[in-house]
């Protein structure tokens, strides 16, 4: 279990909700007067919990957040974070949604074991999905919700309406924006100098950053603006999601496959894949045969060229962040990690030429690397053509790779428990 003491008094307002946030370490006058038992702070009464499930395309996660509301006029502090998750997501069981919601289960089956009973009552659990589901019919989709919400409703906990639905991408980068600029200080005191994130999902992927230059508003699409309000600004987010555009339907849009009604006995080849390769692999509920290319071509050259038909020109491409370093995390970490850019606990920081320079070692080498994923030459060149020709970042644009900061996982839970509890009227 993670555990951290992060004062909390942020304000912001977006989806027509207000919400407030902000940091700050101030003790209670009081405590120096009580010794640490008997402390009115440390009595439990002022703790509480929020139960965050993140259905992603490929596993569903459970993040049980501790609270501790130090004094009615201060908001809740954030004291530690349980999570866990399970493999595959939510949308491999299109087919036997009552098998799906099993999974939701067993990961709230933890809940109950870590929230005190007699709080069980006033603990929200709400389930957010994200590509996976956005990509299945609706009424797959609604089957796998209606019974994820069935086991809400057996379960102890507060279940509040619409504790159960598909996110809209636009939130998923502004609530993961709000959980890192959060944890890494930046939305309160006088020098505010908020960081960009970068999320690649298996579906989807995500950018959201604040621009700073009159110019980059005029130039951008109204919907890829969002308006919201902290300490009494305005804050105006770039956020958008591109759908289809995850590391795993980038794999099958690259194979050519994704949105096929794929044959049987169907085999979709590649460059990006090692020569003699032939297997199976199932996304989504859907069995796809790849394989390499036999006869012709393989390697980082042919394998750019591929991947570039991906993403060129699909992706708005604001020229500020050019010059800005971002965070980033999901897939990019993993796929750093796996190829030793950067140290799998701690993360690290890397230009964006790292991922092109690992692209072209990995794929001009893959008998090298064939006990790795076969898919790990396509995976860094399309994070490379991504990053380069699809966003339009520099050679050296800056990217900070984290897992966690002060031990918490940087996802977008953390944001939607914030704006859950205080939509419930739980925070101040
Ligand atoms: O809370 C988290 N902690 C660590 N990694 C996470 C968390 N949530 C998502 N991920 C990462 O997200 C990636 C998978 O994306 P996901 O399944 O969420 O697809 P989607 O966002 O397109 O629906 C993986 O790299 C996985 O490690
Ligand atoms: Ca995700």
């Amino acid at each position: 279990m993670a555990s951290s003491r992060l004062p909390i008094l942020i304000a912001l307002a977006f989806s027509s909700l207000p919400f407030v946030l902000s940091h700050s370490n101030r003790e209670m006058w009081f405590q120096e007067f009580f010794p640490p038992n008997v402390c009115p702070i440390n009595a439990k009464a002022n703790t509480f919990y929020g139960i965050m499930f993140d259905a992603g395309s490929t596993g569903t996660r459970i993040h049980i957040y501790t609270f501790v509301q130090k004094s009615p006029e201060n908001l809740p502090e954030v004291e530690g974070e349980i999570f866990e998750s399970v493999k595959p997501g939510l949308s491999a069981y299109a087919d036997q949604p009552e098998k799906g919601a099993e999974t939701v289960k067993t990961l709230l089956d933890m809940a109950v074991d870590a929230v005190p009973p007699h709080l069980w009552k006033k603990t929200p659990v709400v389930l957010k999905a994200t590509a996976g589901l956005r990509l299945l019919s609706e009424e797959k989709a609604q089957a796998l919700l209606s019974e994820v919400k069935e086991v809400f409703e057996e379960s102890p906990f507060l279940v509040p309406e619409d504790s159960v639905g598909i996110m809209d991408g636009s939130h998923e980068g502004i609530l993961a924006w709000i959980t890192v600029n959060f944890l890494t200080g930046q939305l309160s005191g006088q020098n505010q100098q908020t960081v960009g994130i970068l999320d690649l999902g298996g579906a989807s992927t995500q950018i959201t950053f604040l621009p700073r230059f009159e110019e980059t508003l005029k130039e951008t699409p109204e919907d890829f603006l969002t308006s919201f309000e902290m300490f009494n600004s305005t804050y105006k987010l770039y956020t958008h999601s591109y759908l289809g555009f995850g590391l795993k339907a980038a794999r099958l849009a690259t194979l050519g496959a994704l949105n096929m009604e794929v044959v049987d006995g169907q085999m979709f080849r590649s460059s990006c894949l090692p020569k003699q390769l032939e297997a199976e692999w199932h996304f989504g509920g859907v069995k796809y045969q790849y394989g390499g290319n036999k006869e012709g071509e393989t390697g980082f050259k042919p394998c750019y060229l591929e991947v570039l038909k991906v993403v060129k020109g699909k992706l708005h491409q604001p020229e500020e962040i050019r010059g800005s370093s971002f965070y980033a995390f999901s897939y990019y970490y993993d796929r750093a990690a796996d190829t030793n850019l950067i140290d799998y606990e701690r993360g690290g920081v890397l230009e964006v030429r790292d991922f092109e320079r690992k692209a072209k070692e990995v794929c001009d080498n893959m008998e090298r690397y064939n006990s790795a994923s076969p898919f790990l030459c396509m995976d860094l060149t399309y994070i490379a053509a991504l990053l380069k020709e699809g966003f339009g970042f520099r050679d050296n644009t800056v990217l900070k790779l984290t897992k966690k900061v002060n031990n918490i996982e940087t996802s977008w839970t953390l944001g939607a428990t914030f704006y859950l509890l205080q939509s419930l009227g739980m925070t101040y």
